[in-house]
């Protein structure tokens, strides 16, 4: 896919919503959600959402951990980003983090619901279709780039990159 030229010209794209992405995984396991209200709704996914104003990205992912889960994870470290052309809806620049421990008990919100899989059934015909590019380097600590070109919820285009330094 990513050998099709991109239909968006990243060195001008701008994003409009920075959000974040966190992943806890412990014990061969990975704690993800599913997303029960907002953009995503009944995919599974990590918890995470929009960076509020005056917010940097590590205290938005910790926040919204805490709000959708109530846990909190500890030692967390960006991996990632993501970057969306999204199409109908404003782009999206994501800070992705993972996590190999937590405090706290995950438990079901009003914005999700905690799900446990084990490494070897992550659910990605439940995720969104871009997942499946980068979850992988994130379980094996490798850090990355990737954008991607969204029409409503259909990938059109695809690209990762890894080895970034963040
Ligand atoms: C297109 N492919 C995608 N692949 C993987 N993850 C994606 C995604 N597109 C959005 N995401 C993530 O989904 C969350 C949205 O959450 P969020 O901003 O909270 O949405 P929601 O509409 O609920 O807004 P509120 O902040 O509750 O108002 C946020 O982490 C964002 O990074």
């Amino acid at each position: 896919m990513s050998f099709i030229s991109s239909p968006v010209d990243w060195t001008t794209w701008t994003p409009v919503i920075p959000a974040t992405l966190m992943f806890i995984v412990k014990d061969g396991r990975i704690l993800l959600i599913e997303k029960k209200r907002g953009l995503g709704a009944g995919k599974i996914n990590g918890p995470g959402g929009k960076i509020d104003a005056g917010e940097t990205p590590l205290e938005s992912v910790m926040r919204e951990t805490q709000e959708e889960l109530c846990v909190l994870p500890i030692n967390p470290r960006k991996l990632g980003e993501l970057w969306f052309s999204m199409g109908d809806i404003p782009d999206i620049l994501c800070h992705v983090y993972r996590a190999d421990d937590f405090t706290g008990t995950p438990t079901e919100t009003e914005e999700a619901v905690p799900l446990w899989y084990s490494l070897q059934s992550i659910p990605y015909q439940r995720m969104w279709e871009d997942d499946i590019h980068w979850l992988p380097l994130l379980l094996e600590d490798k850090t990355f780039l990737g954008k991607f070109v969204f029409e409503g919820d259909s990938m059109q285009w695809s690209h990762v990159e890894t080895g970034v330094a963040w």
